[in-house]
């Protein structure tokens, strides 16, 4: 861990108050959130809608890879909006790409909604996914480059916030239009939904500001100062702070600039640049850790840990995910209360710490469930009424427990209702959760003959509620710290330059990560099962600990210009500072004779 002492840009004293915050601070930040919540409620929604959408008129029939296609299409796509959205915001502009952003997901949500089959449905899914990719880039570098110093952690971290707070507004609209028509409307709805918060944030940044550091990067020298004004609320010492940061830290980068003939794509000078690149390094691999640590397993397949525990009715299992989600939206008011006190470093390692041991937990609770669960019979048993010819018959038959049974989705186990021993057998393709296609549990009259039960999802153990509680323990500690860090520490990041290519960089380490995790985590199951993903991921968890004890600097209370010194080495460090203090005079000598700063600045935005 490296540690400077602040440095200043200009060469100022930082105001020794702290400014107060005006209403414009809470209404930006306000506006900007609701791209968090965007991306929350997406992510989440579908599992809901995924729930009614295969037997909806129009969409049916829809086998597994449609449900696949149309549930990862998004954070895919997200994948490539975030890789975007870096250029496109250094030349339009942070406003402007969230406006688009907020515009792609009205129209996205709204076609989703209005689908008529599945292709149109797949249109609307790839449109959500670009503006959440948009969205989860550009809000936490909109609000790392508007926001004072002292809130910059609190107001990022709140972005976080509402990511969590979207996923328990989508669970809770998923559970209540269950209600309405779910086949034919109910879906429908969910979609519908968050049209209207898009909505809102495209009005207000119809009116919000750009960022002061774009503006003044792109010549807008009058309309910064204004931004600025209405951010520290009129506080003269601060705005004046401020304007010469963002003055002196250009002019010192220009010069830079000159010195090391730095031209060509900004990648190039990333590559060329070594503590940028390390940044750069660094938080990707925090998003890449915080999705290795298997968060979003967790909550895609939250249905699936509610049904094994028994339980089948569709709203209950609603409920309970809307349950699941409070507790990932509780923690994040911890990093958002505690950031500026007590810095990043102490609430990211306490996180991660917590993370690995309920990982564990939650890998011990699926192995006492497994240990539990009852056996299968031999395979000499199976019985003249069984044919081991079927689809899937001798691979069901190879399991020796009714957990390792019904993890896999073409099997299911019928057990004799007393002694609870059984057979796993392949489930039967038109009535998967109540018969078995060969076997002691095929239909005979519409019903199972004899004594015995089909259970598709679920294996009676004195441990099956485990899971269920483990995962909401992991949901407190992972969203106590881990939810937010690695967003707000990669909006602090980067020097201005290269801060929009390599957020979205990281963004979109984050997102890939995101799709490898959830497109592995069921075969991950069928070779080390249930617990060994868990503890794989915990293991993950250790080395993400070590990173960031080693490699994760303090950002607390230095300005976003100042950040950037945090990754060089002690030559970078000495070399940047007397280039710094040059410039600070000659920025010192114009700031006293003139009213102004850089007059050439001025442009009509
Ligand atoms: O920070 C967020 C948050 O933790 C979400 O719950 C998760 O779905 C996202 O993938 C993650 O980036």
């Amino acid at each position: 861990m490296v540690a400077i002492a602040a440095f200043s840009s200009s060469g100022r004293d930082k105001p020794a108050h702290n400014p107060r915050l005006g209403l414009f601070v809470y209404i930006l930040a306000s506006a900007a959130v609701i791209g968090g919540f965007l991306f929350g409620y997406d992510t989440s929604v579908v599992s809901a809608a995924m729930l009614y959408m295969p037997d909806a008129p129009g969409l049916k029939p829809m086998d597994t890879v449609w449900q696949e296609v149309l549930v990862s299409i998004s954070p895919g796509m997200a994948a490539v909006g975030s890789l975007m959205s870096g250029t496109s915001s250094d030349y339009i502009g942070r406003r402007k790409v969230i406006l688009g952003a907020s515009a792609i997901f009205t129209v996205g949500a709204l076609v989703c909604a209005a689908s008529v089959n599945k292709i149109m449905l797949l249109i609307g899914r790839i449109l959500l996914g670009i503006a959440i990719g948009f969205a989860s880039m550009i809000v936490p570098v909109y609000l790392g480059e508007t926001a004072p110093t002292h809130v910059r952690g609190m107001l990022v971290s709140a972005f976080a916030l509402m990511i969590s707070f979207g996923q328990v507004v989508a669970n809770v609209t998923g559970g209540a239009f269950s209600y309405i028509d779910p086949y034919n409307v109910g879906w429908r709805l969910m979609f519908a939904f968050a049209a209207v918060p898009s909505l809102i944030q495209f009005v207000c940044f119809i009116f919000l500001p750009e960022t002061p550091r774009w503006l003044y990067e792109n010549g807008y020298e009058t309309e910064t100062r204004e931004v600025l004004e209405k951010v520290y609320n009129g506080d003269k010492e601060w705005v004046e702070y401020e304007m010469a940061e963002i003055i002196a830290f250009n002019e010192d980068q220009q010069k830079e600039n000159e010195r090391s003939q730095q031209s060509g794509p900004v990648i190039w000078r990333i590559l060329k640049t070594p503590h940028v690149l390390k940044a750069c390094f660094i938080g990707s691999m925090l998003q890449a850790f915080q999705q290795l640590a298997g968060i979003n397993t967790i909550l895609y397949y939250t249905a699936d840990i509610i049904r094994s525990s028994g339980i089948s009715n569709n709203h209950t299992t609603i409920w309970i995910s809307v349950a699941l989600s409070v507790c990932n939206f509780i923690g994040p008011f911890i990093p958002m209360s505690l950031i500026e006190r007590v810095g990043r470093r102490i609430i990211f390692l306490f996180s991660c710490g917590l993370v690995v041991l309920s990982l564990i937990f939650i890998g011990v609770a699926f192995l006492l469930v497994n240990h539990d669960s009852a056996a299968t019979f031999p395979g000499s048993q199976y019985g003249g009424n069984f044919n081991s010819s079927y689809p899937d018959a001798k691979g069901c038959m190879a399991y020796t427990n009714c957990d390792f049974c019904v993890t896999t989705d073409a099997c299911g186990f019928c057990h004799d209702a007393n002694t609870k021993q059984g057979y796993c057998l392949p489930a039967s393709s038109d009535n998967p959760e109540v018969f078995s296609s060969t076997g002691s549990c095929t239909s005979a009259n519409g019903s199972i003959p004899n004594n015995f039960k089909w259970e598709k999802y679920y294996c009676d153990t004195r441990f099956t509620i485990l899971p269920i509680i483990a995962c909401g323990v992991y949901l407190l500690t992972f969203s106590s710290g881990f939810t937010s860090l690695p967003w707000v520490l990669n909006s602090e990041f980067y020097p201005m330059w290269a801060r929009s290519t390599c957020v979205s960089i990281s963004t979109t380490s984050n997102w890939v990560f995101n799709l490898i995790i959830a497109l592995t985590y069921l075969s991950l199951t069928q070779v080390i099962g249930k617990y060994g993903a868990f503890w794989l991921y915990a293991g993950l968890t250790v080395i993400a600990f070590v990173f960031i004890l080693f490699l994760v600097p303090e950002t607390k209370g230095y300005s976003i210009e100042e950040v950037e010194m945090l990754f060089m080495n002690k030559k970078q460090r000495r070399e940047a500072e007397t280039r710094r203090r040059e410039t600070v005079t000659e920025v010192r000598s114009r700031m006293n004779s003139t009213v102004s700063f850089g007059g050439q600045h001025v442009h009509k935005y």
